[in-house]
């Protein structure tokens, strides 16, 4: 199982404090994230982190590119929708490649949880692979 985490600067602690509730489930995915949110997890968990680029610089889309080849399972991103970012074209590419290839996106922390309890119960594994594609 192949876990995104990502978060903008003011949603950072809110991920870093997810990570540690629930590193006991985390210890057990492969988890991917945007260049500082990882370091802020594997600093916070000893957790190994995939980092890619930080957001602005085109983590986002390294994420993306993950998930438009069917490589990753569930994504956590917790945006901060009272701030506007200078990469806002590459968010909203994230968003929408989670919705075409039909991966579970979480963008709040509300919803984040209920999607880490819901891996543990093994009940995270909505993708049809191939099918939305016709392949
Ligand atoms: O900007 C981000 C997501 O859009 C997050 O990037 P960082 O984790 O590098 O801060």
């Amino acid at each position: 199982m192949n876990v995104a985490l990502i978060a903008h600067d003011n949603k950072k602690d809110d991920i870093v404090n997810l990570a540690i509730a629930y590193q006991n489930i985390l210890k057990n995915v492969n988890l991917f994230a945007t260049g500082t949110t990882g370091l802020r997890i594997h600093e916070a968990t000893g957790l190994p982190v995939h980092r890619f680029q930080s957001g602005p610089y085109g983590g986002d889309q390294q994420i993306g590119a993950m998930i438009a080849n069917d490589e990753m399972d569930l994504v956590i991103f917790l945006r901060d929708p009272l701030t506007a970012q200078p990469h806002d074209p590459d968010i909203t590419a994230l968003l929408r490649i989670c919705d075409v290839h039909n991966v579970p996106v979480a963008t709040n922390l509300a919803t984040a949880e209920a999607l880490v309890r819901a891996m543990e119960q093994g009940l995270v594994d909505f993708k049809p692979r191939g099918l939305e594609t016709g392949r």
